[in-house]
């Protein structure tokens, strides 16, 4: 047994578990009107309902034990303190540092981050508005109306989900595309419509080696100079760089001048709130950017404050680990109903999965007998409604679902919006409250059916509820809620990897595809056929190698 799940608040919950096996959330809600009132709370403009849940004022009381029992206080203030929690890299999570609006010191190696920070952020306003206003031209004189960010994972996902659920936000006449897979396909759909003189490319990268990126750089600046009088001397017009690495970027020509920093306390997938950013304040400008960073800071001010009992993230972390560690829950649904957030689920499949998908502790040890990172994933909601909830409802599984709306919409049309809430509200009733036998009974009686037909259908129309939701909703969808609601599921994955004992800032598990995809990459160029892997990589690759034209 591991130390955690033989510690005496690990098995508090587990006799606890059995308990509430038993217990339906109908009675919870029919026991205390209170319920609702007591298990809901707000902060920095995100309203979280937790009611919906299979716990008991005992059930949080033992899962903030948990919290406690893990000191996740003390590692969230060093991680707030610039300490090095990356471990196997040797760095310090600082994300927080780069939503720093109160500009508070923030040490790394004794040297204050901040000053170096705000300087980014400033040449970024300097550079967005010159583009924005038009001062900026490309090579040929003309302005810029399209920027396009080639970057991947976390150079990609935080951008995308956020110039998409910001797009009332974007300036006429300036548009963000992005192209991530190096998949040939997204480039030449990308650029077949942009014309090279209006159009930019942010190249953007921590490290600037990664592969994907590189490919597709090198073929937007092919691109770029085909075009009639574009040479060389038209690349400092057409392309900036976001990285950690001035050298890379200065060995792919792209001048240093051009290029915008960040750190590498700043992880992959959280730096969206870095120079990263930068197509998102191309298109939404710098003063709403620095609104989605208020948003940010004033949810790190309560993850960071706040006691155990009211802090937010505390919760829904903890109510996770309650599912996928004493339910046996292997997933976690995150369903915004809020087009607009389309890609958020997305988004965030590489903020947990890569942060918690994790099965060494931080000791070394091989973890046996408890999970970690649950499989995210989701989609906006009524689209989901109508194609995956059946399992949710009736499947054989539990499935955690966070709904997330917003109460007003940016495109008030009809009906519209009230249908779209009234779905948001129905769901969670739905997976809390379930359907009896007997009231499926009912209502197929009160069809007249036989009552052959009422006892082979009742079955499939009963529902059993006691399945956990939580609702989330915010006034709308606005630079400062979103930046808050991103630091909430930001905080509940470090508590959850704090909990779980594992480091949630690296991502080693990406690196062996990596590896062996540049040792095959020169083979398939190499006439005749490969021997050198398992008999199926063999026979795949050979197959492709025989039956490619050309
Ligand atoms: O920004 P880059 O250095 O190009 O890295 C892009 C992405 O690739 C890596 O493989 C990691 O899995 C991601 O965490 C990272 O965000």
């Amino acid at each position: 047994m591991s130390t955690l799940t033989s510690s005496p608040a690990w098995q508090a919950l587990a006799t606890h578990r059995d308990e509430m096996a038993r217990i339906h959330m109908r009675d919870l809600f029919a026991k205390d009107p209170q319920r609702f009132a007591k298990m809901s709370h707000e902060a920095s403009g995100v309203f979280v309902d937790y009611s919906k849940h299979r716990a008991t004022a005992e059930t949080m009381t033992l899962l903030f034990s948990l919290a406690k029992q893990a000191e996740v206080e003390s590692w969230r203030d060093k991680m707030f303190a610039g300490a090095k929690l990356n471990g196997t890299e040797g760095r310090a999570v600082l994300h927080v540092a780069l939503r720093n609006r109160a500009n508070r010191p923030i040490l790394v190696d004794g040297k204050d981050v901040m000053p170096e920070v705000n300087g980014v952020l400033a040449k970024m306003r300097d550079f967005t508005e010159r583009l924005r206003n038009g001062t900026w031209k490309g090579h040929t004189g003309k302005t810029i109306t399209d920027v396009v960010n080639i970057g991947i994972g976390g150079s990609d996902l935080g951008p995308v989900m956020v110039t998409e659920a910001l797009r009332p936000y974007w300036k006429k006449d300036m548009r963000a595309h992005f192209v991530s897979n190096v998949d040939g396909t997204q480039m030449a759909e990308t650029v077949k419509h942009l014309d090279p003189e209006r159009t930019l490319f942010i190249v953007a990268s921590k490290t600037f080696t990664t592969q994907e990126t590189l490919t597709n750089a090198k073929s937007a600046r092919a691109w770029l100079l085909g075009k009639p009088g574009f040479d060389d001397s038209a690349v400092a017009k057409h392309f900036v760089a976001l990285s950690t690495n001035a050298k890379e970027v200065a060995a792919f020509g792209i001048d240093t001048k051009n290029m915008f920093e960040f750190w590498d306390w700043v992880g992959g997938r959280y730096s969206l709130w870095s120079a990263i950013g930068l197509s998102i304040a191309c298109v939404i400008g710098m003063d709403a950017f620095e609104e989605l960073l208020a948003g940010g800071f004033a949810m790190d001010e309560h993850f960071r404050t706040a006691k155990l009992a009211e802090n937010i993230p505390v919760i829904l972390a903890m109510l996770g680990i309650w599912y996928a560690n004493f339910f046996g829950a292997e997933t976690q649904a995150i369903l915004p109903y809020d087009q607009y957030m389309h890609r958020f689920p997305a988004y965030f499949q590489q903020g947990d999965m890569e942060s918690n998908g994790k099965r060494v502790d931080r000791s070394g040890n091989t973890i046996t007998d408890y999970t970690t990172g649950p499989i995210l994933w989701g989609e906006p909601g009524t689209n989901g409604q109508h194609a995956f909830y059946q399992l949710i409802h009736q499947g054989t599984r539990i499935i955690p679902c966070d709904f997330i709306a917003p109460i007003e919409t940016h495109n008030p049309l009809g009906k519209h919006h009230e249908i779209l809430l009234a779905n948001f509200f129905a769901q969670p009733e739905a997976l809390m409250r379930g359907k009896t036998e007997e009231e499926a009974r009912k209502e197929l009686e009160a069809q007249k059916l036989p009552p052959e037909r009422v006892n082979e259908l009742a079955p499939h129309k009963t529902f059993p509820g006691n399945r956990p939701t939580t609702s989330i909703m915010v006034q709308k969808i606005t630079p400062k809620t979103l930046g808050s609601l991103i630091a909430m599921y930001e905080h509940k994955i470090f508590v959850q990897g704090i909990v779980w004992n594992i480091y949630s800032f690296d991502q080693w598990g990406v690196e062996l595809g990596k590896q062996l995809a540049s040792k095959i990459l020169p083979e398939l160029d190499t006439p005749g056929e490969v021997t050198s892997h398992d008999s199926s990589t063999n026979g795949l690759i050979n197959r492709y190698k025989k039956l490619r034209k050309g």
